[in-house]
């Protein structure tokens, strides 16, 4: 058969594939043109889908990119929440509810380790008075929060140590308080599904929990209410229940000075736990608690994995507004993520919390100053970064102060430190000229040492150092890239 040709182009098989049939009819004619306009319209799409997303990847290209390095608990997240208050406050209010079972949970996190504290004590001491019998707990068998973990172990010693502090009446508010440790778990599940470690919270990047906790609570406004023992009941409001049920408890258990003897000879400083709200409960164990800017500064959600923020700064002229911060998990099983956005960021925020006095969680032989030297001095000597501006934040100097203050000595922490004034300012200064050192010796190429003393749980403050680190990031930048 022979292929009908186009009059135009007789030998292009394209157009002779397309020409109408001979001996159409109507309703094939009909047919055959809906098809072409349905294979146009597709084809369009497709370019414009293709179009969009090379905006995008031009836009990303574009975009500055930050990412925020340092060890577990030196305020990464805090500083991204600070970003986020700053520039995209309408995002920030937003989010708001969805941080308020955070701190409920870290709240209960806090008076868990109480109970531990006070059981540890009770197992290894015992009571300071004879008491009754209670119907199923022993001293021996009647474990009611498990063992404790941590640096509490009895300071054997002298006699004041192993006093016998506690009595029947802590017993009875230990009991009382106890549903909370399953409670909570059972919460931590419901809220953050699937955590690496279900007594902690934390947050797996790209889960964006914060929408799922929203979507939580929208299922809660439109279910009619249920018992409060149902299992699938629980959502935000659970957290909320739990404390106002148990408010009394807590903070008859923190007024106590007798549980604030224990704690302090088991060496458990509840004051220095992340997410520390115990001294708020009466504003927090409350219907209808609204979290504070405050607040969510102060809560703790512990990041693993690595989580990608998209800000489009609301106000930054056109064309600058658009960032990307990368908050990366700090424990160091999770370091090795890190590397892998080395080679597309302008800038590193290093986040080095002054807290001479406190070690790793994850192994607490390791002094956690010690610990931000050794990645600074990684960090600074990266080929792969030697363009890349980094920004030192000295941080957590609210805590520094609180430490000094208390009496603590930097040289019995850090040898070298030796007998220069235990001050603010001296400490400050040293452990700058530390940090300052490191880089300049260890940077493949001279770059300009930017450093910043900050308390990240001050929004007032924080903020105004970020706008400057901004317009910083964004000057180098643009020196650096082919932005302009
Ligand atoms: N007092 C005080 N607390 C701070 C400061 N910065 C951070 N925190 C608190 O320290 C805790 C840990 O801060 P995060 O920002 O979660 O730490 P992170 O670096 O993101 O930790 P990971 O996610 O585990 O890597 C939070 O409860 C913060 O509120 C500070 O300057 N002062
Ligand atoms: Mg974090």
């Amino acid at each position: 058969m022979k292929a009908i040709s186009n009059p135009r182009w007789p030998d292009d098989p394209f157009a002779a594939a397309l020409m109408p049939p001979p001996k159409e009819t109507e309703g094939e004619r009909v047919k055959r043109v809906q098809e072409q306009e349905e294979a146009a319209r597709i084809s369009r799409e497709i370019d414009e889908g293709l179009l969009e997303t090379k905006k995008l990847i031009e836009r990303r290209r574009k975009a500055t990119k930050v990412l925020l390095l340092g060890q577990a608990e030196s305020g990464k997240s805090t500083t991204l929440k600070n970003f986020q208050l700053s520039f995209c406050p309408s995002q920030f209010k937003q989010e708001r509810t969805a941080w308020r079972s955070v701190i409920q949970l870290n709240l209960i996190k806090s008076v868990r380790r109480i109970l531990q504290v006070i059981q540890d004590d009770w197992d290894h001491i015992g009571p300071a008075k004879p008491i009754s019998p209670i119907p199923g707990f022993s001293r021996q068998s009647g474990s009611l929060v498990g063992p404790s973990s941590g640096p509490n172990s009895p300071k054997t010693g002298d006699k004041e140590d192993r006093e016998p502090i506690l009595t029947d009446a802590h017993r009875r508010l230990l009991m009382r308080l106890s549903p909370l440790v399953s409670m909570e778990e059972n919460l931590v599940n419901k809220l953050f599904p699937h955590p690496p470690d279900p007594k902690e919270v934390s947050v797996r990047g790209g889960t964006n929990w914060k929408s799922y906790i929203a979507k939580l609570g929208k299922e809660r406004d439109q279910k009619p209410i249920r018992p409060r023992s149902s299992q699938s009941s629980a959502s935000q409001e659970e957290g909320t229940h739990i404390l106002v049920t148990f408010k009394e408890d807590i903070i008859a258990l923190w007024n106590d000075p007798a549980v604030h003897r224990v704690l302090k000879r088991r060496g458990c400083n509840i004051r220095d736990m992340s997410g520390f709200f115990l001294d708020d409960v009466r504003r927090i164990a409350v219907q209808n608690y609204e979290p504070s800017d405050q607040d969510i500064m102060k809560a703790r959600l512990k990041t693993v994995g690595v989580e990608e923020y998209h800000f489009v700064m609301e106000t930054v002229s056109e064309g600058n507004g658009d960032w990307y911060i990368y908050d990366v998990g700090g424990s160091r099983n999770l370091r090795s993520q890190w590397a892998s956005f080395f080679d597309d960021v302008q800038a590193i925020i290093f986040l080095a919390p002054l807290t001479f006095n406190l070690n790793l969680e994850e192994d607490p032989t390791i002094n956690r100053i010690e610990d931000s030297i050794m990645i600074w001095k990684a960090i600074c000597s990266n080929k792969l970064l030697e363009r890349t501006a980094i920004i030192l934040f000295l941080n957590k100097m609210d805590v520094l102060a609180t430490a000094l203050e208390s009496g603590l000595r930097v040289k019995d922490y850090v040898i070298s430190y030796g007998d220069s004034p235990n001050d603010v300012p001296s400490v400050t200064k040293y452990f700058r000229e530390k940090f300052r050192t490191y880089h300049k010796k260890l940077s493949p190429k001279p770059r300009t040492f930017f450093w910043h003393e900050t308390s990240v749980i001050d929004t007032d403050a924080t903020g105004a150092i970020l706008f400057g680190v901004r317009e910083g990031i964004l000057r180098y930048h643009l020196s650096k890239s082919d932005v302009i």
